[in-house]
């Protein structure tokens, strides 16, 4: 099997997660071998599962970095042809694992997460893959206050930290429109 690296992208809420187990299932079923990981920083509804926002999920290892996944398969790791990764922005190590994963191991590598932050700035290293990926899908939700097709992640808790770990307890889905707005941007000179 050749390298190959696959991105999930969007904002929350989007459906990227759901896709990432989409794509797991058919490669299951194809009888190809996958591990699935994500950061243990999520612990929104589960430890050690990726779930949705609207509830399907499927065991995990949940780790901090890609590094410390690789020591926790050990031997095991030759046996994976897939790695799915969720919450793809909150892993330090991700551009290195994932290159060489591909590159020198030959995995066919899944990756899930925010292409922005509540501020629509670079989130960890998921940007950092657009150059190595052999395919990017950017997912659009629905606006939480129109239906328009969302792009953007409005964050309605009161924090300025990038990460902050919720759902729609502190974030909502938004359209440019109702990001713009309701972040009261002004074009530059206004
Ligand atoms: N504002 C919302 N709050 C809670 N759940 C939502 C909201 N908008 C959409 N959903 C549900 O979330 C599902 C997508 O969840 P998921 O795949 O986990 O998205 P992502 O990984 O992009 O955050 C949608 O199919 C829908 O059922
Ligand atoms: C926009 C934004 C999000 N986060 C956190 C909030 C959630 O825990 C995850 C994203 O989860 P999803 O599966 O994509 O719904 O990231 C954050 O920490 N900072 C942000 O700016």
């Amino acid at each position: 099997m050749k390298g190959q690296i696959d991105l999930i992208l969007g904002p929350m809420f989007a459906g990227k997660t759901s896709e990432l187990l989409r794509r797991v299932e058919d490669h299951e079923a194809a009888g190809r071998k996958v591990v699935l990981v994500k950061s243990s920083i999520d612990t929104r509804y589960h430890s050690s599962r990726i779930v949705t926002h609207d509830g399907h999920s499927k065991g995990c290892y949940a780790t901090a970095s890609l590094a410390e996944l690789r020591d926790s398969l050990g031997g095991e790791y030759s046996s994976f042809s897939v790695i799915a990764i969720d919450e793809a922005q909150f892993l330090p190590d991700l551009l290195q694992f994932c290159a060489h994963a591909a590159d020198f191991d030959h995995k066919h590598i899944l990756v899930a997460g925010l292409d922005g932050d509540f501020r629509r700035q670079r989130f960890g290293q998921v940007l950092d893959l657009v150059p190595l990926a052999d395919s990017v899908t950017k997912l659009g939700g629905s606006c939480a206050y129109c239906s328009s097709r969302a792009l953007f992640s409005l964050r309605i808790a009161a924090d300025e930290r990038q990460a902050l770990v919720g759902g729609a307890d502190k974030y909502a889905p938004v359209c440019r429109r109702h990001y713009t707005e309701l972040n009261e941007i002004r074009p530059a000179g206004e």
